[in-house]
């Protein structure tokens, strides 16, 4: 069998070697995509197509005849053409969670973040602010120490990042998946109250002491930080309006890790420049990469953004190199998938 792999990988591919030739033609960072006459060449004579980012069109998939499995190390096979897959009875794999906790975790990062201003206090002291050449002339005179004085002018930095904890806060998750579920957990341990939103899963599946399923405006009116991990696509498209944002708590926190387009942009950044937002958290754009006359980098100073890392973590990648190995032993050994895309 032979096993084309143009797919990021970290770990042992022994798994594969073990079923067949592997021709590797792994993706990295800043590497472009392959173009389909590179993957064609590659793999005309293939079995088993693995990928990442590539396009896997209806013309590839069409050129090579062989082609039984094609696996993608994504939680959504969005770049594979799956009708085209079906029509020649070719087996989809993807890798649903494998960025689980690395965007999990990120979120509670950037919620930390927001709560206690922690990349702008940083960015501050950087730049030499709140550093003892610049305490006030009055503390030197008042006889105390430079090194021990304590500012607690309105102008200190007690004061201009004085943040709120996380304890006995509402957090309204939008999304109860892979990811929602993970936050919810982490969140717990926090000792925040969690409210739900996800019409695909049943309140007893959600409801326990600490979190409830709520309805979608009662989730942006009660919440103080709401964070989005819905699954993208016309049922979510600019779902996150103003009248959402307008309904929300003033000062409340929004963080977004999920996809740019459940949001009306306009409308977050209305809310971000005069209320009720306090402020965002961002890892995804409607465009992307940001560009630096963008609002959310020349001009919103309650928004931290990060540039779509939240699944970026080397275990990401061991674990959908480990997902895709299993399920191809699983497939040559004739046994039932996990991670087949129906
Ligand atoms: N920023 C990143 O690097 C990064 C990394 C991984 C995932 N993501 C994104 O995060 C999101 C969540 O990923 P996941 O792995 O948890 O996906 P998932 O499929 O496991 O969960 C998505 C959940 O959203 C729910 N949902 C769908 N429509 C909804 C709606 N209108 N309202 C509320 N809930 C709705 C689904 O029922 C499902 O439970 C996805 O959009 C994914 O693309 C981003
Ligand atoms: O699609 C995904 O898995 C994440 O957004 C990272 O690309």
């Amino acid at each position: 069998m032979k096993i084309v792999f143009t797919a990021e990988y970290a770990g042992s591919l022994e798994p594969f070697r073990q079923l067949g030739e592997l021709v590797i033609e792994g993706w990295a960072i800043g590497k472009p995509k392959l173009q389909p006459s590179q993957i064609i060449d590659l793999a005309h004579d293939a079995e088993v197509l693995v990928t990442s980012y590539d396009d896997i069109t209806a013309e590839v998939i069409n050129s090579c005849p062989e082609l039984k499995v094609i696996a993608c190390t994504r939680a959504n096979p969005v770049n594979i053409d799956l009708q085209a897959a079906r029509a020649r009875n070719i087996t989809v794999l993807y890798t649903p969670g494998r960025n689980a906790d690395a965007a999990a975790e990120l979120t509670l990062g950037l919620m930390l973040g927001l709560m206690r201003h922690i990349p702008q206090s940083h960015a501050a002291l950087k730049r030499g602010e709140f550093t003892r050449e610049n305490q006030s002339e009055q503390h030197t005179q008042s006889g105390l120490r430079k090194d021990v004085v304590w500012d607690v002018s309105p102008e200190s930095p007690y004061e201009v990042f004085k943040g709120g904890e996380l304890r006995n806060k509402t957090l309204g998750l939008l999304g109860y998946g892979n990811i929602g579920r993970r936050v919810a957990r982490i969140a717990r341990a926090f000792g925040m109250n969690i409210l739900v939103v996800d019409p695909f899963v049943a309140a007893e599946d959600i409801d326990e002491p600490g979190l409830h399923k709520t309805t979608l405006e009662a989730l942006f009116r009660e919440s103080d930080i709401v964070s989005l991990h819905l699954s993208s696509g016309p049922h979510s498209e600019g779902l996150v309006d103003a009248s959402l944002l307008q309904s929300m708590k003033p000062g409340a926190k929004l963080i977004n890790t999920s996809r740019a387009s459940v949001i009306v942009e306009a409308d977050l950044i209305e809310a971000l420049r005069h209320g009720p937002l306090g402020g965002a958290a961002l890892d995804v754009y409607h465009q992307e990469p940001l560009w630096r006359e963008h609002p959310f980098i020349s001009e919103l100073d309650n928004v931290i953004i990060t540039p779509h890392i939240a699944g970026a973590t080397r275990e990401s990648i061991q674990k959908h190199t480990a997902m895709i190995a299993a399920d191809l032993q699983r497939f040559v050994a004739g046994e039932p998938l996990l991670y087949a895309w129906r």
